[in-house]
């Protein structure tokens, strides 16, 4: 049977936010673990923390370089540093997976072990299969037609971008994990059929770092409903969508603010409380 691909539109994305309540503080609202950035790329790093830090997380955790969480930590200083526990983690943005160090797979592994709800990214994005958590997946399409010829499964990036949904069902289903396939278009689906799609509202989209931004968001958004991925896994997929929804809305509000013109990855970050606060509203809860 050919697979429904439901539209995500904003009342599905207001469901899947958590507010903070009179009895919260931040640890039971959810920490975020990122292991991210890299001495090639450490803005990926900074994007994604910060990114994290507007969607609205109890703490974010980050994990690097020496250089890079100087980078980190000038622009969010309330970003802790170093291993601790968290309730979800974002791995492999701005990491060159060619280059990885012991350092750095130790800590990929020791994030893996951990058994909590993983956003793999970028350089990461080969590591899934090695672990059981709840997993998704955020490649754009020439990094899912590196990860399908890894496991030989023959695919090039033009079969891909012309058949986006039939590429991310079937990964989804190869690999056994929540598939978020990024483009003007994004496909969101897990292998118990969930299918949601999403249509970018701008073009401005397509500029350097707003990947990274969109991976600290869905880190968070997974952070914080830590207790319901616990008991409900496909919960991820939901999740996801919402993370694509908040993002592109963000975006075009963005370049709204300058009559259209064009935006900067940190641009999107920096929207998202306005965004994630205008959907609480429509829930009148
Ligand atoms: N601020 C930051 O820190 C940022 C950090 N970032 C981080 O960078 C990492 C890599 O992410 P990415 O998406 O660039 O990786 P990837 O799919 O491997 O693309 C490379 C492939 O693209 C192509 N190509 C290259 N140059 C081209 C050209 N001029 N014109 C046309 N095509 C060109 C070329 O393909 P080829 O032509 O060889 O087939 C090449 O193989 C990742 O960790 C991410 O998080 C980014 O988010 C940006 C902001
Ligand atoms: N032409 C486009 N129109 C709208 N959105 C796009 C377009 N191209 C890419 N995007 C979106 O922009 C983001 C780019 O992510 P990614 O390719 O990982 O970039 P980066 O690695 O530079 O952060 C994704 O959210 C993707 O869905």
């Amino acid at each position: 049977m050919a697979t429904e691909w439901r539209s995500w539109r904003a009342d599905d994305a207001a469901a899947w936010i958590a507010a903070p309540g009179a009895d919260d503080d931040k640890y039971s609202r959810g920490v975020l673990g990122l292991v991210s950035g890299s001495v090639e790329f450490p803005g990926a790093a900074v994007l994604g923390v910060e990114a994290a830090h507007r969607t609205g997380v109890g703490l974010v955790r980050y994990i690097g370089p020496r250089g890079v969480r100087a980078a980190v930590l000038l622009r969010r200083p309330e970003t802790v540093v170093g291993r601790g526990r968290v309730q979800a983690w974002l791995l492999g943005s701005g990491i060159d997976p060619t280059r990885r160090s012991f350092v750095l797979l130790g800590d990929l592994q020791h994030a893996l072990a951990d058994g909590v709800p993983v956003v793999l990214d970028a350089g990461a994005l080969d590591l899934v299969g090695t672990h059981t958590a709840p997993t998704v997946i955020t490649p754009h399409h020439r990094e899912l037609a590196r990860l399908l010829a890894a496991r030989e499964i023959r695919s090039s990036f033009e079969e891909i971008r012309a058949d986006p949904a039939e590429w991310a069902e079937r990964a989804a289903r190869e690999l056994g994990v929540v598939v978020l396939l990024k483009g003007a278009t994004t496909h969101v689906c897990d292998p118990a059929g969930n299918a949601f799609v999403l249509e970018a509202p701008t073009h401005w989209l397509a500029t350097g770092g707003t990947g990274d931004v969109l991976g600290g968001m869905l880190g968070a958004l997974a952070a914080t409903h830590h207790a319901r991925l616990a008991r409900d896994a496909e919960a991820l997929t939901s999740l996801a969508a919402t993370a694509v929804w908040i993002h592109g809305e963000a975006a075009r509000r963005a370049s709204a603010a300058n009559g259209g013109g064009p935006i900067v990855a940190l641009d999107i970050a920096q929207a998202v409380p306005g965004v994630v606060g205008e959907l609480l509203a429509t829930r009148g809860d």
